[in-house]
């Protein structure tokens, strides 16, 4: 492993990169699916069954932890990786997002940060760049993030213009905050709302200040996938090459195919784990929704040539069944089979662009889907 956080890229095919990560937690093939770990637990998984489906990192979430168990908290239970007994690398989004999206925001001001509610209890916390960062670190994450404000779209341009000035100042303030930490990295996230001009201006701004990795943040928040990827084309370029990027929040397989396509190299998505809670099954033939009744007497497991034991084992009855009547082992077959599809893609993906065959491997999968599951 390398004492510090080098990335390598190992092969292009037209925009698409076959990279690696290395830090002294492990190496990190990329392209990569980062499986969400939001407050310590892929939820309805063992982490010995993550690993062994090939993810190579993890996400945890500040804005979680902070509040239960709390950061101070786990560095003295030894930090995240050995509470929740994962010894290779942890990415932690840095709270700001989840703010926005999950508590009851109090204010935000350029100096002071975040003041916000707590959704758990209603207790008031504040969170600035620079506690952000210190959170991160008690926690002893690999790969921190800054903090950062995503707009709701659809928004006015001087709303948009104000928060990507204010992420821009924030990610200097999380720079000097992170400080020099060899072995681990700092990432800036890109904002800009869906108006080229700031995108630009975020991108090159981040850019100015040489960082270890760039992730595109403000999508994935319900605009259309073109959008999104119109987005990826206009940031993309703005970006230094030898550096990851990371595209946070996606996504569907085929929103992953199509970025990786514009140069994505990280991703990070409740969909595969939350869709498994609520029934619904991916397959290289697409999406199989169990909760549906023609399933009620089918024998057939989701894909016989799986290597999936939660795929290839069990019939879409049972499985049926085991949905309809809420049972636990609904949410743990179903997050097995959609983690293991989404990091088989993954690995798809990789061997493609190693081989230079990245455009036909897109379309194959696509049709694989379209054929439907029969
Ligand atoms: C796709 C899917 C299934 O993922 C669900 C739900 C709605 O979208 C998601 C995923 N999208 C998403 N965009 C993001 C943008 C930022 C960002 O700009 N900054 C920072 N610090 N973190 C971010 C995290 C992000 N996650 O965001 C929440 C609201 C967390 O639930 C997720 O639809």
């Amino acid at each position: 492993m390398s004492e510090d956080f080098r990335f390598t890229l190992k092969n292009t095919d037209g925009n698409a990169r076959l990279g690696e990560i290395s830090m002294p937690r492990g190496v990190i093939r990329t392209p990569a699916f980062m499986p969400v770990g939001t407050a310590g637990t892929v939820k309805a998984m063992y982490l010995d069954q993550v690993r062994d489906l090939g993810a190579d990192i993890i996400l945890g979430n500040t804005y979680h932890l902070m509040l239960r168990p709390g950061a101070e908290r786990v560095a003295r239970l030894g930090g995240l990786h050995s509470l929740i007994r994962w010894p290779h690398p942890i990415l932690t989004d840095s709270g700001g997002f989840q703010v926005m999206s999950l508590a009851a925001l109090r204010e935000i001001d350029e100096r002071k940060g975040v003041t916000f509610k707590s959704h758990i209890d209603g207790s008031v916390h504040h969170m600035s760049p620079e506690r952000s960062i210190e959170i991160q670190g008690l926690l002893g994450s690999d790969i921190q993030m800054q903090l950062d404000e995503c707009v709701r779209l659809p928004a006015e341009r001087p709303e948009i213009e104000k928060s990507t000035e204010m992420s821009l100042a924030w990610a200097e303030r999380c720079r000097v905050a992170f400080g020099d930490q060899p072995g681990k990295a700092m990432f800036g996230i890109v904002q800009g709302g869906d108006i080229p001009d700031l995108r630009v201006r975020s991108a090159r701004g981040l850019a100015d200040l040489d960082l270890k990795g760039y992730a595109v943040g403000g999508l994935a928040v319900g605009e259309p996938q073109a959008v999104m990827l119109d987005m990826l084309e206009i940031t993309l370029p703005e970006l230094p090459t030898q550096k990851p990027r990371y595209l946070m929040g996606v996504g569907t397989p085929d929103d992953i195919l199509k970025s990786v396509a514009r140069g994505i190299d990280m991703f990070d998505c409740v969909m595969p784990t939350r869709a498994g809670r609520h029934g619904l099954a991916f397959t290289r033939r697409g999406k199989v929704n169990l909760r549906n009744a023609r399933h009620a007497e089918d024998l057939r497991p989701l894909d016989e040539e799986s290597i999936c034991p939660a795929t290839r084992d069990y019939s879409r009855a049972y499985l049926h069944h085991l949905v309809r009547a809420n049972e636990s082992l609904a949410g743990m077959l179903l997050t097995w089979n959609n983690l293991h599809y989404y990091q088989q893609l993954m690995q798809g993906i990789r061997a493609a662009i190693a081989e230079g065959r990245y455009e036909d491997f897109m379309a194959e999968t696509q049709e694989g889907w379209a054929r439907g599951d029969v």
